[in-house]
């Protein structure tokens, strides 16, 4: 099994890397067919590109930075989608309060756009408070860069720290009934005075997550798609189904979801 897996692994980086160079290859080649007309503001490989046009990279480096951009934001918005819908499929009053809103907001239209996202307040609040239950990302790591006094304790230059944001979410001097899934926390008159750090899904400060806004947009419109058209019944219940601290948060045991559908899909 562990071979398997193994060989899965391998087979799907390598199918990754190949569909990464496929994608710079084929954008290379339309800019060098418009003669590498680039103007306003420009999407993100184009700007890699530029900058391997001006000499500042090399491919090497754009390739790269695809990778991180690549795996950064698939796993994290997969799993942050994942545990969401199992607390939701546990909780059918708050899947009614969600379909409510979409059923308000987008009527019979089947696409999502950007003003329906703009107004689908409550599905935002479902989505954060999943993020404070489970972060993607449960850990993170900093290297002190000065001596600091944490808690009391002295710690000195140079030392490592992980930041256990899973705990930092889960903290009762800073949220009522932590492990209580109420998404109403996140409305605007319940968020008054909160500690800014209180709720860091996406980290904080200079080097926080670059797609946080792009995330939460991707997670919205599958939520809406999904809720929209059917009703989820989660099989087991949230206590049963154990976190487990790894780069990414993910179940220990899988997690298994009834699908029924609620209205059908009318094709454009
Ligand atoms: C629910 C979804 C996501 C969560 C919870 C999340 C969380 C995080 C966190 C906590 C970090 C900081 C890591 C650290 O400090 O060690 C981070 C960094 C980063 N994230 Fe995300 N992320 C998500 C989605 C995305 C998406 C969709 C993208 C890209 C499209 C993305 C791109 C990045 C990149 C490039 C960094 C590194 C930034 C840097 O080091 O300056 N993330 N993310």
């Amino acid at each position: 099994m562990e071979k398997l897996t193994r060989n899965v692994c391998t087979f799907c980086t390598a199918l990754l890397r190949r569909t990464e160079l496929q994608v710079i290859v084929e954008r290379k080649e339309a800019l060098k067919e418009s003669g590498y007309k680039m103007e306003g503001r420009l999407a993100f490989l184009d700007l890699l590109l530029d900058m391997v046009q001006s000499g500042q990279m090399d491919e090497t480096d754009v390739q790269a930075e695809v990778d991180t951009f690549m795996f950064e934001g698939h796993d994290t918005t997969s799993t942050g989608l994942m545990w969401a819908i199992h607390l939701i499929g546990n909780h059918p009053e708050i899947q009614r309060k969600i379909q409510a809103e979409l059923d308000e907001v987008m009527g019979d239209e089947e696409d999502v756009t950007t003003e329906h996202l703009a107004r689908l307040k409550y599905l935002e609040c479902v989505l954060k408070e999943a993020l404070r239950l489970f972060p993607s990302v449960p850990i993170i790591m900093r290297e002190l860069s000065e001596d600091q006094v944490i808690g009391g304790v002295s710690v000195p230059e140079g030392v490592t720290l992980l930041l256990n944001l899973l705990l930092v979410h889960r903290d009762p001097a800073q949220w009522k009934d932590p492990e209580l899934f109420d998404p109403d926390r996140f409305l605007p008159e319940n968020s008054v005075g909160r500690k800014p750090f209180a709720f860091v899904p996406f980290s904080a400060g200079s080097r926080n997550c670059i797609g946080q806004r792009f995330a939460l947009i991707e997670e919205k419109v599958i939520m809406a798609h999904i809720l929209r058209h059917f009703n989820v019944t989660a099989m087991e219940r949230v206590h049963e189904v154990r976190p487990k601290m790894e780069i990414i948060v993910r179940p220990v045991s899988p997690v298994h979801i009834k699908i029924t559908r609620r209205r059908p899909i009318v094709s454009p």
